[in-house]
């Protein structure tokens, strides 16, 4: 429920009321979970930490990743320094508008997730790599992470949902 002035009644428990960094909309954050929605809440925050959340990823794999082979290429030979290189551009490229991540995650990702524009679909914690895991769950949605580094390689993560 939407009240006018929003801030009239008490939060239900659990709810903190922030101000997205982004928009300068306000949001609400469960503290459990560390969730966040757009939508004032009506129940109780949940505790349940198997929330689930939809990322699609851009992911540029090096000659030290755990498996230095993809789709793309049988054997991945570049180093870490030229892959951070590599995605940084994808990063900037993303960032202007010049493309999604989704298209660049198509022609570029060495995640066999590529074909799916980077989805990864729905996960709860425990599923990925720490690393990506800590990165994915702090996104708000349709927010983008900073290269993030896993043995598989250095990503880049949207949150989808
Ligand atoms: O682990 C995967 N692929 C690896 C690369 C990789 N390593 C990751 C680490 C964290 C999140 C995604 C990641 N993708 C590979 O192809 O060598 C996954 C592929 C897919 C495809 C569809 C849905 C989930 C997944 S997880």
């Amino acid at each position: 429920h939407n009240n006018s002035d929003g801030d009239s009644e008490p939060l239900p428990k659990g709810w903190e009321k922030r101000i997205s960094r982004s928009t300068g909309q306000s949001y609400y954050l469960n503290i459990y979970t560390k969730e966040s929605q757009w939508e004032c809440p009506t129940e109780e925050a949940s505790t349940k930490d198997n929330e689930k959340i939809r990322c699609s990823h851009l992911l540029v794999k090096h000659r030290g990743s755990r498996r230095p082979s993809s789709w793309r290429e049988s054997e991945v030979t570049r180093s870490k320094d030229d892959a951070m290189a590599l995605i940084q551009d994808y990063k900037e490229k993303i960032k202007t508008g010049y493309a999604t991540l989704q298209e660049l995650a198509e022609q570029l990702s060495d995640c066999s997730s590529a074909k799916r524009g980077g989805d990864l679909g729905y996960f709860a914690r425990g599923a990925m790599q720490k690393p990506f895991e800590e990165a994915a769950f702090r996104l708000e949605i349709n927010e983008m992470s900073d290269v993030i580094d896993t043995d598989s390689g250095l990503h880049l993560i949207l949150r989808t949902a």
